[in-house]
């Protein structure tokens, strides 16, 4: 999610810190207890910041491609304008004459002293923000870069992270903003405008996104070369201005070009991290299972699906069961609707009319979370996982409907014995896909085949009763294939309901117990393998395919 629109939160921050420190007329009558002190000012301030966040999230959040970065910057704006043509917030001069901090006995009189506290802060923030990323709410954020359809139907409630993501960040604005206004010792409205956003943008894409310690090192780049060219480029150029912002716009460009994660990433890249060692997760209690639905019962049932985009039939009336303890296959020529089928059964898209019942409960209009929650888990035709995470903690993200942990418990480190637990289904899941070896590499080192054979690991981390499985063996080897297999084969002799779409035929004759076949978005055929083979229609469509 890309925000110009960080700088305002600082400014939100800084300026309330300001008011209610000083009191005067932008301080509500009833806040008037407040005034003075500026460790009263500072919970005032994270909430303001945190209804305001809450506000602007809900209403630009949803917005995607370019319109999020664009709504960021109306947003941004407006709050610069907001504190420059105030009066009560002293206009464009700003408000000054706000105390020194005091810290119990000690008067953060020297520079020295505040940049202790800050330090300080930043220290702590750096610690609670590692710990929330290394969670399961930190893998579920970001789940949110490795495309939000993989997140939510991994069950991860894509809106409310992207909130709880953005509404963070503008909490930590806000405290640098109350450090800042101290540090001062007055609030104008320069420092918080939409240049100053792209600054940070600037010491995001610098330092490397997604990158913690790349944060650090993109503020540091870019205030110490800032700094460096503003005393330079004068003198080279014969004139002042702010040319320093053309050399960054210049770096970010080669940066992108040559490192596009970043300082951090190119770092990180060639500096493998340590394996963890998996003592915690040893000892841990095994996750609970769900109770599978009895062999044959039915568990999932389309009748009369049909979608159209346009004047385009994708899928025609097609109906069929899948029961528990049985791999359905559904094959077709290219083009014929079979992923627009699976998407329809994964809720990723609704029918144009038709229903599908999972589980014997309507499931037409549900969100792929919702979907997730009730015991069906997929993999995509294109595998969609993270690759500078490791494997294992991208199959962890599958289990992130069994654990509750949530964001202060994660930053707090509260969440240590669930998650040991969660990581040690995910280790289980890895090792029955014959992945474990491969657990603390980054997912994208692994081959493509194995790459697949991730996201069914990361599928069976939700214990699922029904497992959709897109081409699964597409891309792998004999051997892998054969191994595919024989795991499908045991998951069907567990109980679990498996359909795949697959343009492998040895694969799909040799392993599925029915075949429905579709052509031109109709079933052409259902049936048992034998059947299928022989089918007049089926023989038609595939003009001579080896069946
Ligand atoms: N979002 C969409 N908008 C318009 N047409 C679409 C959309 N999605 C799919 N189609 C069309 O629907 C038809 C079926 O596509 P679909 O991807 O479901 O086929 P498929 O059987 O999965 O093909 P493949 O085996 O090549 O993956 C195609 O003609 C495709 O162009």
């Amino acid at each position: 999610m890309t925000s110009f629109g960080q700088a305002a939160f600082v400014g939100l921050g800084a300026y309330t810190a300001a008011v209610l420190t000083l009191g005067g007329p932008a301080l509500p009558e009833g806040l008037a207890w407040l005034t003075g002190s500026p460790w009263l000012a500072l919970p005032v301030a994270l909430a303001l910041t945190l209804a305001v966040a809450l506000v602007l999230g809900a209403l630009t959040l949803r917005l995607s491609g370019h319109y999020l970065p664009l709504g960021t910057i109306c947003w941004g704006l407006a709050l610069y304008y907001v504190f420059g043509n105030s009066e009560a917030l002293g206009s464009h001069t700003g408000l000054t004459g706000l105390p020194m901090l005091t810290l119990g006995p000690w008067r953060l009189e020297a520079p020295a002293d505040m940049a202790r506290l800050i330090w300080a802060v930043l220290g702590l923030a750096m610690v609670l923000a590692h710990q929330l990323l290394d969670s399961r709410s930190g893998r579920a954020m970001r789940a949110l870069d490795g495309g939000q359809a993989m997140a939510a139907s991994m069950g991860v409630p894509v809106l409310r992270m992207k909130m709880a993501v953005f509404a963070l960040s503008a909490l930590l604005g806000c405290l640098s903003g109350w450090l800042y206004a101290f540090e001062q010792r007055f609030v104008s409205p320069a420092p918080f405008g939409v240049g100053a956003g792209i600054d940070v943008m600037f010491m995001a894409l610098i330092g490397g996104v997604g990158h913690l310690w790349g944060a650090l090192a993109g503020a540091a780049v870019v205030t110490l070369v800032r700094d460096l060219l503003q005393d330079w480029l004068p003198g080279l150029l014969g004139q002042g201005g702010n040319y320093e912002a053309i050399v960054f716009g210049l770096l970010v460009i080669v940066l992108m070009h040559r490192a596009p994660q970043g300082l951090w990433g190119f770092v990180a890249a060639r500096w493998p991290k340590p394996a963890r060692p998996a003592t915690a997760e040893a000892g841990a209690t095994p996750l609970p299972r769900r109770t599978l639905p009895a062999r044959g019962e039915v568990v999932l049932s389309a009748r009369g699906l049909t979608r159209r985009f346009g004047g385009l039939v994708a899928n025609r009336d097609l109906s069929f069961d899948l029961k528990a303890g049985e791999v359905l296959a559904v094959i077709g020529p290219n083009g014929a609707g079979k992923s627009t089928l699976f998407n329809l059964l994964s809720c990723v898209d609704r029918p144009t009319s038709g229903e599908v019942s999972f589980l014997g409960r309507p499931s037409t209009g549900l969100t792929p979370a919702r979907i997730a929650a009730r015991g069906l888990s997929r993999t995509f035709q294109h595998v969609k996982l993270l690759p500078t995470m490791s494997v294992l903690d991208n199959v962890a993200i599958g289990a992130h409907l069994r654990g509750s942990a949530g964001l202060l418990r994660s930053a707090l480190r509260l969440d240590r014995a669930e998650e040991a637990r969660l990581r040690a289904e995910a280790r289980r899941q890895l090792d029955r896909v014959g992945l474990g070896a491969w657990a603390d590499r980054p997912a994208g080192s692994l081959a493509l085949g194995q790459q697949r054979l991730l996201e069914i690991a990361r599928a069976l981390c939700a214990d699922p009763a029904v497992l959709l499985l897109d081409e699964p063996a597409a891309g792998l080897r004999l051997q892998e294939k054969q191994a595919l297999a024989a795991l499908l084969g045991r998951l069907r002799e567990e109980g679990l309901a498996v359909l795949l779409v697959e343009h492998d035929m040895d694969f799909v004759m040799s392993l599925s117990d029915r075949i429905v076949v579709v052509v031109f978005g109709e079933k052409a055929a259902e049936g048992l393998p034998d059947e299928i083979r022989q089918h007049p229609k089926v023989l038609e469509a595939y003009l001579g395919a080896d069946l």
